[in-house]
């Protein structure tokens, strides 16, 4: 077997051409949709998603404002800021990177996010209304992993998903959005003991924790899906993910590469939430 690449970057122009039409509206009607992004990490997979970000904007008529607090911003510091952005009318979107100095975790900050340019839903009020069933912008990265397998027609209700990865801004709303669609989740994390039984049950895994070439070919069973939501650096300065793709090749059915998988979607979703916020105001 050799494992199909389900590219990314088809569908991230086909929802920022979506996105640019709809921005090009709002700036006819004197409110151009504009994004901030604050930063207080010098994280080299934060500094990709940046880059990334930056320039699809650019691509699509949004204005990004990079807001660069440094690593050694505080807390304090970082909420004002948000707080600042949350009360400015000309701001639709509020994204705030991780990881956060200090080992804060982004929900002790991202409450200071309003609820409606909350466009990553990093507010604890977003990843609970979402996991409610009620509206609200998901992360963009979880909404990426279901917006590729349903750009591939992969069926989702009624087949096994393993989510390996629990943090709050991927594994856990992306657990709640395959929920949504009636697969049956299991989120692993770095106490589940041996990973490879739970994820060879798998219809589709999802691979989000943040350790190069964790998932492998013992991982999965023949013909499996892997969604690689991994974005780790790599000392020549490029970019790998959690999946061992030679390893896989023989064995899974489908695979994201990393780049050009999950990570062009998840910044055009970002730049839709950044859209529909200016929209809804
Ligand atoms: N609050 C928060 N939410 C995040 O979603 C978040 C974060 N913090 N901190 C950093 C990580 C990293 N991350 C990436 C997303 C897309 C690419 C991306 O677009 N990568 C391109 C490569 C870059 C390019 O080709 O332009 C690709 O995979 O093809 C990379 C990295 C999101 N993160």
């Amino acid at each position: 077997m050799t494992a199909t690449p389900l590219y990314g970057k088809e569908l991230a122009a086909a929802i920022r051409a979506e996105t640019a039409e709809r921005a090009a509206i709002l700036a006819t009607s004197g409110r151009p949709p504009k994004l901030a992004v604050v930063v207080a990490t010098d994280d080299e997979s934060s500094a990709w998603y940046v880059r990334s970000i930056a320039k699809a904007a650019g691509q699509t008529g949004i204005t990004c404002d990079i807001v660069d607090l440094g690593p050694d911003a505080d807390a304090e510091a970082i909420v004002a800021r948000l707080r600042g952005l949350s009360a400015d009318d000309t701001v639709h979107g509020v994204l705030l990177q991780t990881p956060l100095p200090g080992g804060a975790a982004l929900q002790d900050l991202a409450s200071a996010i309003a609820f409606g340019k909350d466009v990553d839903g990093a507010n604890p009020l977003s990843l609970g209304r979402l996991a409610a069933g009620l509206p609200a912008h998901p992360p963009a990265t979880a909404e990426a992993v279901v917006a590729i397998l349903d750009h591939y027609g992969i069926e989702l209700a009624g087949r096994r998903v393993a989510v390996v990865g629990r943090s709050t801004v991927v594994g856990k709303p992306a657990a709640h959005l395959l929920l949504d669609r009636n697969a049956t989740v299991t989120v692993c994390h770095s106490r589940t003991t041996d990973l490879a039984t739970v994820t060879s049950t798998a219809d589709v895994v999802v691979a989000a924790v943040g350790r190069p070439g964790l998932i492998t070919a013992d991982h999965v069973r023949p013909g499996a899906v892997v969604v690689d939501v991994g974005t780790n650096p790599t000392p020549d300065g490029g970019l790998t993910g959690d999946a061992d793709a030679a390893s896989l090749a023989g064995r899974a059915g489908a695979l994201t590469p990393v780049p050009g998988g999950v990570g062009p979607v998840t910044t055009a979703l970002l730049l839709r939430h950044t859209v529909a916020a200016a929209t809804a105001r």
